[in-house]
């Protein structure tokens, strides 16, 4: 009979490890000594002791050859929240989680640390200080939304001390830093084509928005801290900058920032989010004859016209968890690494 190997507890393995934030995530791994493999759909860079797996997260057999002798795994992997393709969210944020859970059951992980978000409780209305024991939204606001739920749902559900499989979830909220591919850059290609010059709302909003490098290290407190006697089992973890900042203070330090106007008029949020909805059904009723891409969804002016920050309390007494770098300092880093998506670049 073979013997299975037990797995260092210092053998990871990310999947999504290609994506913005994977990618930091592995980044710090390797800094802290860890063995990692990457498992996603493409390889993104390179970096010396990384192994790369390429695969799809619904294949139960690629997942268990790139799982061997792993012990921790991280699963960050997910279709881009503003696609509105709903099977593919469905096939990979539910169908794959469940097959991640599987390979990882098959394949004696011991701990599985899901990034989640803290949308799963937004439903487009003010949210303030929310902590975690706030029901999962009953009307997502899209597509991405409803499948995290399901996701997370899943792994918190798996979470089983007599199989040696322990589960965690971490939700952070708006993630940005150095090679995002969402926030700055779609707020840039907006400014280039004189969508910032209005403010939704009076602009007092407050939201959070968390640094790259405080997501990554809540996620490996996450898994050093995931113990059979610890209070983290089958728990879910806000993992913000603790700084709540308004929402168009933000957008206007990453604008001046790169060399464009901050924007000034105000425009009532109610009449902006009816029509961003009215332009959707109208995208969603030609989508046969012509595909529209919408800079102005409602999820997205839902994000800007409304308070959405959480408290990470309980991430401070469980996992001992503090913001490592200020949002000004995150900010200032932030901008310093897209010089060619400043103005006149
Ligand atoms: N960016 C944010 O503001 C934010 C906030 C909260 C939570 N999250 C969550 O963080 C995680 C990472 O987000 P990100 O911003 O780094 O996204 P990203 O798009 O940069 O990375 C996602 C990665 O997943 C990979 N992937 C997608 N489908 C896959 C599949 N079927 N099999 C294997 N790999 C697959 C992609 O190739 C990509 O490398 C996601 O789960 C997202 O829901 C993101
Ligand atoms: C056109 C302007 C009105 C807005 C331009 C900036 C937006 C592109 C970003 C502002 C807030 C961002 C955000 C997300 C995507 C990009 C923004 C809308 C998420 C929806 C991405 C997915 C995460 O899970 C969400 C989270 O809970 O953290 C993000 C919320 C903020």
């Amino acid at each position: 009979m073979a013997t299975r190997v037990r797995p260092s507890s210092k053998r990871c393995a990310v999947i999504g490890g290609s994506g913005f934030l994977g990618r930091h995530l592995v980044e710090r791994l390797v800094d802290r000594g860890y063995t990692v493999s990457v498992f996603d759909i493409r390889q993104a860079y390179e970096l010396p002791g990384v192994t790369f797996h390429l695969g799809d997260l619904c294949d139960k057999q690629a997942l268990l050859s790139a799982l061997k002798e792993v012990s921790v795994v991280f699963h960050c992997a997910s279709p881009a929240p503003g696609s509105d393709d709903r099977s593919l969210f469905q096939r990979v944020n539910v169908d794959g989680t469940r097959t991640v859970i599987q390979a990882c059951l098959e394949a004696g992980v011991q701990k599985l640390v899901l990034t989640s978000s803290a949308s799963v409780v937004f439903e487009g209305t003010d949210i303030k200080n929310g902590k975690e024991d706030l029901p999962y939204a009953k009307k997502p606001i899209d597509y991405y939304t409803a499948t995290k739920i399901q996701q997370e749902k899943l792994v918190l559900e798996a979470c089983s001390k007599e199989k040696g499989f322990l589960t965690v979830a971490i939700r952070p909220h708006g993630i940005f830093g150095p090679r995002d591919p969402q926030l700055v850059p779609i707020l840039v290609d907006s400014a280039r084509r004189g969508k910032m010059k209005f403010i939704i709302g009076d602009g007092s909003n407050l939201v959070d928005f968390t640094y790259v490098e405080n997501v990554v290290h809540g996620h490996i407190l996450a898994a050093e801290h995931l113990k059979a006697d610890s209070p983290l089992c089958a728990q879910a973890y806000h993992i913000t900058n603790d700084e709540p900042v308004r929402f168009w203070d933000f957008m206007s330090q990453v604008l001046v920032g790169l060399g464009y106007s901050a924007p000034r008029l105000h425009l009532p949020y109610a009449l902006v989010y009816g029509l961003s909805l009215l332009l959707w059904l109208i995208t969603l009723v030609l989508r046969p004859l012509v595909q529209i891409k919408p800079t102005f969804t409602p999820m997205r002016v839902a994000l800007a016209g409304t308070h959405h920050y959480y408290s990470c309390a309980r991430a401070k007494q469980d996992l001992g968890y503090r913001p490592p770098v200020s949002l000004q300092e995150a900010i200032t880093r932030t901008v310093e690494s897209y010089p060619h998506l400043r103005q006149g670049a």
